[in-house]
């Protein structure tokens, strides 16, 4: 694939892309899971983890507004609120593995649904299916999906949602691992969107697979594959 190209990414970094801080601990849970032995059920409860830290920090990117509030020893605290016409939008099948903990912090949130699968021969994402709510338009758009290798699927995804009329801007991508390649696809192509993550691997191989990588997340997170 890219192992040739390297990916000036260094403006993405600083204007949209938001890579969770590396310390020891993140780094502990990637470790579990990484590992090819791991069980499931080890790489459900750690990978849910890491997804709970990237949920958070993909929500601090949401505007807020100026809140005072009274305290029990009646002061003031100077205080923040927080944003309100949300969207998640989970990309069928691995960003759902992503949904239950956007659910545990914004129990009341709407969900959308994108089903985009690359064509076994082309290699190309091919869109199936969407359902959205009818004023998507006026929300920010949480959008899941940990893989980003090529970008292609994140690509169409992005484009429907701006077909919709949402606003650029208003997407946040909350992703588990990606590539340079991956970052530079979607950032050149479309400037304003964030993304959160937890990892850039270091390239795609020639079977597009992240390296060091972690396999294939969904498989691995749903059980089809032992
Ligand atoms: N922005 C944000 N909202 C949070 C967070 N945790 C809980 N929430 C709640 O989730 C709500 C997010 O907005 P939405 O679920 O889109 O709710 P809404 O815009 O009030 O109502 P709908 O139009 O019915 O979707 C906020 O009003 C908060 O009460 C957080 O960390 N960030």
């Amino acid at each position: 694939m890219s192992n040739s190209t390297t990916y000036d990414i260094d403006k993405y970094l600083k204007q949209n892309v938001h890579v969770l801080p590396q310390n020891n601990q993140l780094r502990a849970l990637h470790t579990i899971i990484r590992n090819r032995q791991v069980s499931r059920e080890d790489f459900v409860f750690y990978s849910s983890r890491i997804i709970r830290l990237l949920i958070e920090a993909g929500l601090n990117l949401l505007p807020f507004e100026p809140l005072e509030v009274e305290t029990p020893v009646g002061n003031t605290y100077n205080g923040l609120q927080f944003a309100s016409k949300l969207c998640g939008v989970p990309i069928i099948r691995a960003g759902e593995s992503m949904e239950s903990e956007l659910r545990a912090v914004c129990p009341a949130i709407r969900i959308g649904k994108i089903l985009i699968q690359r064509d076994k021969v082309t290699k190309l994402p091919h869109y199936y299916y969407s359902n959205l709510p009818e004023d998507i338009h006026e929300r920010h758009i949480l959008m899941l999906e940990p893989m980003l290798a090529t970008g292609g699927s994140a690509k169409v995804a992005i484009q429907l949602l701006l077909d919709k009329g949402v606003q650029e801007d208003k997407i946040i991508f909350v992703n588990f691992i990606t590539v340079p390649e991956g970052i530079h696809a979607v950032c050149s192509k479309y400037p304003k969107i964030k993304i959160v993550t937890s990892s850039i691997e270091e390239e795609l191989n020639e079977n597009a697979f992240m390296i060091p990588g972690i396999g294939d997340f969904g498989d691995r997170y749903f059980g089809t594959v032992n």
